[in-house]
């Protein structure tokens, strides 16, 4: 097994997971230098129809060669397409970590997929139905992470895109829900102006305060604002370094509460400082 397979999925980190269509064989070669946390590797909307066959052999051979600590995730298409059962045998033999299927609506797409497959599954929540059936799917043994697809969730919706994603906000948090309450991983959907740097800031702040895991990127220049923005910054590790050590204190004198900076630290809050220290040492490990 591959070193970076055996890092805990409750703290391997997923702030920046970058979509390559399978056809682009100089964004293959590229990603492999990029500091990306995870790539998705797109047999769907990003491949024209007739490409996909082409695009499965050149992502196949370009899985040959490493892709370092990055999670490798290859998004078929749907079972229900023309090309879904060729690409679903086709990933499975491919060197990838996992198989991601679009507009997943059911349980039962999943366990179509699993009798094909014994790669870990993900799925894209980007329907109405997915998102009324989000607690079902996060339930699913084989799943392993939800990925948010807001263009067609807006598009379903027939909704506006809003700096405020006020018409995804329902979907979003049940998909947030789902994944928390089954210990799955959630990344937040695509930002689709990718030279504007604010828009993507404000959008990730949005994700990360929701609980989102991280966020899919379409293009290389939103790497950098998608990583900080769903790292522990240092004011958040020294914070919860100092919530730990006070916690301590207090349990030394007999006390089950300490103050920190003027607000309550209780167990809970402990354990939520030992996660923010146990992702920042994942970050810190993929990097080095
Ligand atoms: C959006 C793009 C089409 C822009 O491409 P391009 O015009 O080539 O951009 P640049 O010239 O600025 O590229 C600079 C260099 O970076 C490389 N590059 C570009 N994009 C990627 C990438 N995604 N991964 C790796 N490398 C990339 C270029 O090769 C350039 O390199 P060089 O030649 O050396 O300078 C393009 O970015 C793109 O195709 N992005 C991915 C689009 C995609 O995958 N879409 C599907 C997923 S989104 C979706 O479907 C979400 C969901 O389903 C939903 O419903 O919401
Ligand atoms: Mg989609």
């Amino acid at each position: 097994m591959r070193k970076e397979t055996q890092m805990d999925m409750a703290t391997r980190p997923f702030r920046s997971v970058l979509y390559i269509p399978a056809s682009k064989e100089r964004a293959l070669e590229k990603a492999r230098s990029m500091p990306v946390d995870a790539i998705i590797f797109d047999l769907e909307d990003a491949v024209a129809p007739e490409e996909k066959p082409a695009a499965r052999a050149t992502l196949a051979d370009a899985l040959k060669t490493s892709y370092g600590q990055r999670t490798r995730i290859v998004r078929i298409n749907a079972l229900d397409t023309e090309w879904g059962l060729d690409d679903a045998k086709a990933a499975t033999a491919m060197n990838c970590d996992a198989i991601l299927l679009p507009k997943v609506e059911t349980p039962a797409q999943l366990d179509r997929l699993a009798e094909i497959t014994d790669k870990p599954l993900w799925a894209m929540m980007e329907t109405p139905m997915g998102m009324l059936n989000a607690r079902d799917i996060g339930a699913h043994p084989r799943l392993q992470g939800m990925v948010m697809g807001t263009n067609d969730l807006a598009k379903e919706l027939n909704a506006r895109f809003r700096a405020d994603r006020l018409p995804m906000i329902t979907g979003l948090g049940l998909c947030v829900l789902a994944a928390k309450a089954f210990g799955k991983v959630v990344v937040d959907g695509v930002y689709n102006a990718f030279k504007d740097d604010d828009g993507l800031k404000a959008e990730c702040a949005q994700g990360r305060d929701m609980g989102m895991d991280g966020k899919t990127l379409i293009h290389p220049a939103q790497v950098d604002i998608t990583n900080a923005a769903f790292a522990p910054d240092e004011k958040e590790i020294d914070l919860a370094r100092r919530q730990i050590e006070a916690f301590e204190d207090a349990k030394a004198q007999g006390q089950g509460v300490a103050v920190v900076d003027g607000k309550i630290v209780e167990n809970l809050h402990v354990e939520t400082a030992k996660k923010t220290l146990a992702k920042a040492q994942a970050i810190a490990a993929l990097a080095g």
